[in-house]
């Protein structure tokens, strides 16, 4: 490989406005930050065993689970020799050692080990944490079933309190009650939280956790009374292996209901939670988690995308003049840009969430539930709004490099693959967005009953009969404006139809159901973030249905968004460019930063497994023998 940078990408870095290097620091929160990052990340590059795995999809399923454990393995034996303290070292390391490689343990340390941390008493929390955080104990959540994965109420496991033996006996008593998709059963774990219904003096108590051992800690052999494995092949994850749990009137100690919130006591009493949902909180926490990813994902290939456009060359744009960088095509800046303004909105909306999750989950563990709601609504509606506009965006990507945005060699294929499953796991994207969506309602009717409302929702009581100010200048307030008035004309429709629908007599429930595609429409439009003029200009009818801009403003909205294409084209490469990605973390042939793609598409091609012979044993096996059949047989056209 040359070590040449590609001379289009060198003119793009040397045409830039700004200094790439100071949005970085802003990113990575200073120059210091920045400097350890890379550190760390050159110390991964230099790192032989880390460095000798070849691409995942030029291993088998059995394969990439076993170098994915493998390399877990040598990622937490490096980091003890290494003595990281800080967190952000330590995940610097992990997602520079395994960039696109998921973990076999994600789970363990994602949600396991915080849920025995949170929903544990003190003492289950200081007896089983250091057994988690010490690997003694591998755990993971195990709450879907094949029946049922949204409606956690529906869940049919049993757990049933005896008195005599102060034990649960846990039990799939259905077909559809048995665990089903909970990532790393398989194969890895010797521990589970199970989410199952309690049941105790003959009542239940609705969904509960349980800590349960369902391996040997001797030599990781299933526990009787259980049966485990692996669900097969996925669309992506397939070094995660999720799996299927069926459970036999197995019994654990009373103690390991977790116990923090909800109680049985020994005489089979049940202490019932200040709130049922406070159970549900490991799923609040990977949902804000899931924002940051949805950034991760999307910037990526954004980088991949943009970079490749600057050095892709195609096509006459001028007749009988060179052939022109795919950059410079309107189609395609209208394509990326507004992808590259997405994720930084979406890396400020993670960290907003995150810091938002950090103050009400706190006040929560104080016992303060007061912004319980309001932070359930967030989580769920911004998971899913990120996930849903970053998968669409990393598809536009992937289709904006041609041919070769379609092999796993520009790296986006993976990145898709990886993340589209956010959009379903840890609460599936439209349900999620109904629970948004069900806080805007009644957050709705009280503002019409002029009760007070948290500051992120009092745009819902806006005058609508204001008309946009929007001038040539676009201004941020009048975008702000346009954005919160569509959502709040959006909510204050559903909510009427809602309401309309019981006028007419529906059931309540029949009236929600009835009017939850305005519903989910108008949530998307609370969640918006603000890359404002696209999305003003792409979701133009939902702006101009009450007349709210005239025709004049929406000739200068679509001006202006042309216009921005043209303002962000010097800068484009500089933009992906401060998100510093290092190419071994990219994984891309197309998003290198040196921009040498073809030498390094045909690199890789070259390294594929199937080029290990030059005569494939399917021509002996198969071909030949064909060709001899037919070259013997009188007509010949008619077999072709
Ligand atoms: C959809 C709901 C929320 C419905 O729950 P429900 O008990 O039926 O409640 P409801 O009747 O709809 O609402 C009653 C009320 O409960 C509230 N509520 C519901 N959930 C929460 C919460 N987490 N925090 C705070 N409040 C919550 C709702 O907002 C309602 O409040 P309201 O009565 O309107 O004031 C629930 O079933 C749910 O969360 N389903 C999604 C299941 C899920 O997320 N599964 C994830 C499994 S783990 C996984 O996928 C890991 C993947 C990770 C990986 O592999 O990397
Ligand atoms: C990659 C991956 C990893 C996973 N890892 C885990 C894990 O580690 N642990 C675990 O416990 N689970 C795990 N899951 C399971 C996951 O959490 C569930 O699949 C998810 O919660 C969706 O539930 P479901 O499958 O029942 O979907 P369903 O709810 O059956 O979805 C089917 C359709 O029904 C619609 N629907 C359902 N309810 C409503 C409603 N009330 N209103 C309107 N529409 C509705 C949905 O919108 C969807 O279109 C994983 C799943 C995946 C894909």
């Amino acid at each position: 490989m040359s070590n040449e940078v590609n001379t289009d990408l060198l003119k793009e870095r040397s045409t830039a406005t700004f200094d790439a290097e100071r949005l970085t620091e802003f990113i990575y929160k200073g120059p210091e930050k920045v400097k350890r990052k890379r550190q760390i990340q050159n110390i991964v590059l230099q790192d032989k065993f880390l460095q000798s795995f070849k691409p995942t999809e030029f291993y088998d399923r059995d394969g990439q689970y076993n170098n994915a454990v493998r390399r877990q393995i040598y990622i937490m034996d490096r980091l003890e020799e290494l003595g990281f303290r800080s967190e952000t070292d330590r995940l610097n390391f992990r997602e520079a050692a395994a960039p696109v490689e998921l973990s076999p343990f994600g789970l363990h340390s994602g949600m396991f080990v915080p849920t025995l941390e949170r929903q544990g008493t003190p003492e289950q929390s200081r007896k089983w944490v250091p057994l988690g955080k010490s690997f003694k104990m591998i755990g993971t959540y195990a709450q879907t079933e094949l029946g049922h994965g949204t409606f956690i109420r529906g869940l049919e496991t049993t757990a049933t309190f005896d008195p005599e033996t102060q034990e649960f006996i846990l039990d799939s008593p259905t077909l559809s009650s048995i665990k089903y998709w909970p990532g790393n059963v398989a194969k890895t774990v010797n521990h589970c939280l199970v989410m199952a219904q309690l049941y105790t003096q003959g009542k239940c108590h609705g969904t509960h956790l349980f800590l349960v051992q369902v391996r040997s800690m001797e030599d990781h052999t299933i526990m009787p009374g259980l049966e485990i494995g692996d669900i097969g092949p996925k669309l992506g994850f397939d070094g995660v292996d999720n799996g299927f749990m069926k459970f036999n009137k197995y019994r654990i100690p009373r103690m390991n209901m977790l116990m923090r919130y909800a109680k049985v006591l020994e005489n089979g009493d049940y202490i019932k939670p200040k709130n049922a949902k406070l159970t549900y909180g490991a799923m609040v926490m990977v949902r804000v988690w899931i924002v940051m990813d949805a950034f991760k994902a999307l910037s990526r290939a954004t980088v991949i995308a943009v970079r490749y456009s600057a050095v892709r060359r195609q096509s006459e744009l001028r007749p009988g003049g060179e052939e022109a960088q795919v950059i410079d095509y309107q189609t395609q800046q209208y394509k990326l840009f507004p992808l590259l303004a997405t994720s930084y909105a979406f890396l400020l909306a993670a960290e907003g969430m995150s810091q938002i999750y950090a103050k009400i989950s706190s006040d929560i563990e104080r016992g303060n539930l007061e912004d319980m709601p309001q932070l359930h609504a967030l989580a769920c509606g911004l998971k899913a709004f990120c996930t849903w506009v970053g998968c669409e965006g990393i598809e536009v990507c992937r289709m904006s490099c041609g041919g070769h945005g379609y092999s796993h060699a520009s790296g986006i294929p993976k990145i898709y693959a990886n993340i589209v499953g956010a959009c379903t796991y840890e609460g599936e994207n439209t349900v999620m967005m109904l629970q948004t969506a069900r806080y805007l309602s009644k957050s709705y009717f009280r503002g019409q009953r002029g009760e007070s409302l948290p500051e992120l929702i009092q745009y819902l009581t806006i005058d609508l009969n204001v008309k946009s100010t929007l001038g040539e200048d676009c201004s941020f307030e009048s975008l702000v404006a346009a954005y919160s008035h569509r959502a709040a004309r959006m909510v204050a429709t559903a909510c009427k139809l809602q309401n309309a629908n019981k006028q007419k007599g529906m059931p309540s429930h029949d009236a929600w159901n009835k009017s939850t595609v305005p519903f989910i429409a108008a949530t998307k439009a609370h969640c918006h973030l603000l890359y404002a003029v696209y999305g003003i200009v792409e979701n133009m009818g939902e702006f101009m249905q009450d007349g709210y801009f005239n025709q004049d403003q929406i000739s200068i909205l679509n001006r202006k968004v042309l216009a921005l294409l043209e303002d962000i084209r010097p800068n484009a490469v500089a933009l992906v460019d401060a998100f510093d990605y290092p190419d071994h973390l990219l994984q891309s042939c197309l998003g290198r930063y040196d921009g040498q793609v073809y030498e390094a598409l045909y690199e890789n091609s070259k390294s594929s497994p199937l080029n290990n012979t030059d005569i494939h044993s399917s021509y002996y096996n198969y071909i030949r023998p064909m060709m001899q059949k037919r070259s013997k047989s009188k007509d010949i056209s008619a077999k072709l």
